[in-house]
This record gives structure tokens, C-alpha cells and sequence, in this order.
């Protein structure tokens, strides 16, 4: 692994609060510095925050100048070269449903420029060129949007949960094929996940996000308990939302933060009673 303290930070966030439109914090005083060729995976229960801050980083929300830089450009105004976001909402986008061949929809976006990076995904990611991108499963879809996503050389590569729906013979190829690229080309990958199957040699680093913020800088992986033995990915997490699921019960008992599903009155209907009043069918 090349990363050294003197590398050049590729990720730098400085005290980053972040809401959105309905007001929700999504993040609280982030901090967050990474270092080039590094794998981090983000850790953190449904909702911690970390999609939020991944769109961040992608460029997708506006924040405070100079207060989220990629590889020295700050996202949201200098839109930094090299950096590439796959998320999971590409799929429902109509037009990747529409009737096109998967070598028409690659070479749309470019393809043809990369063709040797493009050959080699289509092997890895076990995708066929006479595909028609409307006759297909989601797996498949979800293959051909990584050839996509993945085929222009990137330094920095943000991954949102993109491995949901792959078979786990591609899965492992595709976690292989990112270890090597940031290996030889010094390339860093932010990811999050919820499946540690197959993980466990990916990270260089683990964060762990609970409700909008950072418990703690990046740490190196693999971590190793007081006995010296090895603790698993799954395990991890495992403890660490224990831990944060206490803590939020703990503090909604001690009346410092409001229960989920909460109503200011009984006499509003949740929307889970209006929901299944309307599709009951039995009155
Ligand atoms: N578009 C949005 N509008 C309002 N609130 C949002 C929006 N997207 C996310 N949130 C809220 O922001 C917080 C952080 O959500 P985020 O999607 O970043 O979490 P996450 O860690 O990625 O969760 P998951 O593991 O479920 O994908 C949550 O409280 C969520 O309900």
C-alpha cells in the first residue's frame, strides 16, 4: 500500500454541518481527512448520513466555500477532476431502461475513448455487448453502469451501496479489480455499505458515521482487539450500531432528542394508518 502521512490529502472536509431542504441534519461538524490510495468504507446505521455526505463530496449539494475540498479543489465550485460517483438511483432513471444496446449506451458515454478499460470491465463485470438495456435484470443493469461508471480512470471514486444487487462471483471480481486500481494507480475509493461479505481485505480504513457525524477519524483496518485476535468487518459494525442504537435510545429516554415516529398529537393519523386505510381492501 502507497499511502504515507506526506501524501497529499485527497479528501479534506473542515467542520461540515449539512441540512436538508425539509430541514433535516443530515451532518454535524464532519471532519474528515484522507489521504490518497486509501480505501475507506463508511460505516453507520440507516440514516447516520452517509449517502449525504457522499453526494457531498460528489459535487451534488451546495456547501460553505472551503469547506469540503477533493485533491485540492474545492466540490461544489471547481468541480475537481477524476472524480466519479455510482450511486443506487441511476438504475431508475428511464432512459438506462430504454431500448438500446449496451455497446450503443457505452460508446454514448464514451466508451470508444477507453476502450482497453472498457474491455477489460466488460470481462470483469461479465457484461455483453448485444445486451439491450430494456431486457435485462437489475443485476445486469447495475453490471453495465459500473462498466460505465468505471471505464475513464479516476482518482477518486465514490461508491454508494452499487454492489446490492451483483452475484457474488462479480462482486468479489469487481472488489478485486478496485483493490488492484488503487494499488497501481494511487487512486482512493470512499464507500459505503451495509455488505461486508467478501470486505474483509478491502479497506485500508474504516469511519464510523452515527447520526451525522464522524466518532472518529479514519481508522486503519484491519483493526485487532485487546487479544490480538482479529475482529471481522461484520463484527464490527455489528458492535458499532449496538453501541449507537443505545445511545439514541438512552438519549430519547433522557428526553434530549425526540422519539422516532413521535406525533405532536394522537389525533393525527400516522402515515402508516392513512397508508394502509387507503389500500385496505376489506371495507
Ligand atoms: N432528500 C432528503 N430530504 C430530507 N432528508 C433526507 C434526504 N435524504 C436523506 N435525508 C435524511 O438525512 C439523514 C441522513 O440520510 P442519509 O441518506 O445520508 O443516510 P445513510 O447513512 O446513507 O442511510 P442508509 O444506510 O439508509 O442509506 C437521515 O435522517 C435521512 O432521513
Amino acid at each position: 500500500m502507497s499511502t504515507t502521512t506526506s501524501d497529499p490529502e485527497t479528501v479534506s472536509i473542515k467542520h461540515l454541518s449539512f441540512s436538508h431542504q425539509n430541514g433535516t441534519k443530515a451532518l454535524v461538524d464532519v471532519n474528515l481527512s484522507v489521504q490518497r490510495g486509501s480505501r475507506v468504507l463508511l460505516i453507520g446505521s440507516n440514516g447516520a448520513g452517509k449517502s449525504t455526505l457522499l453526494q457531498i463530496l460528489a459535487g451534488k449539494r451546495m456547501v460553505p466555500a472551503g469547506s469540503v475540498e477533493l485533491l485540492q479543489h474545492d466540490v461544489f465550485r471547481q468541480s475537481p477532476p477524476g472524480v466519479t460517483f455510482l450511486g443506487t438511483e441511476w438504475a431508475m432513471n428511464a432512459v438506462v431502461r430504454g431500448d438500446i444496446k449496451v455497446s450503443v449506451f457505452l460508446d454514448s458515454v464514451g466508451g470508444y475513448r477507453h476502450k482497453a478499460r472498457r474491455d477489460l470491465l466488460l470481462g470483469i463485470l461479465d457484461v455483453d455487448l448485444e445486451w439491450r438495456m430494456h431486457q435485462i435484470s437489475d443485476g445486469e443493469r447495475r453490471r453495465v453502469q459500473l462498466v460505465m461508471g468505471l471505464m475513464a480512470p479516476w482518482d477518486v471514486l465514490l461508491l454508494d451501496e452499487v454492489t446490492v444487487d451483483l452475484d457474488v462471483l462479480v462482486r468479489h471480481d469487481l472488489i478485486s479489480f478496485l483493490i488492484k486500481e488503487t494499488e497501481e494507480r494511487n487512486a482512493t475509493i470512499l464507500y459505503a455499505t451495509h455488505i461486508f461479505d467478501g470486505l474483509e481485505s478491502f479497506p485500508t480504513h474504516v469511519v464510523h458515521m452515527r447520526d451525522g457525524t464522524l466518532v472518529d477519524q479514519p481508522v486503519p483496518w484491519p483493526i485487532r482487539n485487546v487479544e490480538a485476535t482479529h475482529t471481522s468487518l461484520y463484527n464490527l459494525a455489528l458492535t458499532w450500531l449496538k453501541e449507537d442504537r443505545a445511545i439514541r435510545l438512552s438519549a430519547e429516554a433522557a428526553g434530549q432528542r425526540t422519539k422516532r415516529g413521535a406525533r405532536d398529537s394522537d389525533q393525527v393519523p400516522t402515515d402508516s394508518e392513512t397508508f394502509y386505510k387507503k389500500y385496505d381492501y376489506a371495507h
